[in-house]
């Protein structure tokens, strides 16, 4: 993205952002409530234009590209698709659908191997045995699972997974820290971008950071100069201590 600005009414969501994301690196958004995180990723997943500045995606300039052929190599999971999803539609279906770039299976014919990579899918992120259960009827950690599986489903090159870790408990944050630990490690998964409010769900390998507040840039670039005291503190209008541990694990505290 280079000097993009977008807006809506009076409204500035992003100010005369620029980022570049290269293969290989795993980027973590962060930013207070508001901040334009999830305008910046719609940005990315061509789900909205800027008003201003030039976006290219996988090498597809924005605007001169059809984005429903660019939207399979772009996986997206957010809480805006969650509340998309017809609750009476089960896993096997939400998975398989993301093939087809829709939620709710309706008349598309499926090819067996479609299937059957839902089904892998749904067994990787942990909830194999839940193909036919219903979206409505899982718990907030399923859900978040089975939304992964469904961004992976085309088999993406850009993975954006818009707070996965919200509405988690303890151990399902951890759970789904170290699936990602292992996503990131592995060199033919997509490239990652994920959208935290708190440094504690930062997977140890994830290696640049975005840091928006009111639309604009605080930080931008490799974790060691981007997610520090300073940055974080500046975004968040608030002294904080921000540590981390031998394993990689980010924490950060209110000074008092
Ligand atoms: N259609 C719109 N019209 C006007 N303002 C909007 C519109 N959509 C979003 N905004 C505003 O733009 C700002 C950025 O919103 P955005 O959802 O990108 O923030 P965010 O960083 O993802 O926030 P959160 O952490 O709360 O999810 C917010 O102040 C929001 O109220």
């Amino acid at each position: 993205m280079s000097h993009v600005t977008l807006r809506r009414g009076q409204n500035v969501l992003l100010d005369d952002v620029s980022w570049h994301v290269e293969e290989g690196q795993r980027w973590i958004v962060m930013g207070p409530n508001g901040a334009g995180k999830s305008t910046l990723i719609n940005i990315a997943a061509t789900r909205a234009h800027p008003t201003k500045g030039n976006v290219a995606i996988l090498g597809e300039v924005l605007g001169a590209v059809d984005v429903f052929d660019l939207r399979p190599s772009i996986g997206l999971s957010s809480t805006l698709l969650a509340q998309q999803v017809p609750g009476g539609e089960t896993l096997k279906n939400l998975v398989v659908t993301a093939a087809y770039g829709v939620t709710g299976r309706w008349r598309e014919a499926y090819e067996p191997e479609d299937l059957q990579r839902a089904e892998q899918l749904l067994a990787r992120w942990g909830i194999a045995g839940y193909a036919d259960r219903k979206f409505r009827t899982l718990s907030e950690g399923e859900r978040k699972r089975a939304l992964i599986a469904r961004a992976m489903m085309t088999d993406p090159e850009l993975l954006i997974l818009d707070e996965p870790a919200a509405g988690l408990d303890l151990a399902g944050r951890e759970t789904l820290v170290r699936s990602l630990t292992q996503l990131a490690s592995d060199p033919f998964a997509p490239t990652p971008i994920l959208v935290t409010h708190h440094v504690e769900e930062i997977p140890p390998n994830f290696t640049h950071a975005m840091l928006l507040r009111e639309g604009q840039v605080i930080a931008a670039g490799p974790l060691e100069t981007a997610l520090t005291e300073e940055t974080l503190s500046e975004a968040f209008r608030l002294p904080l201590n921000v540590s981390r541990n031998a394993e990689g694990r980010f924490s950060a505290f209110a000074r008092t």
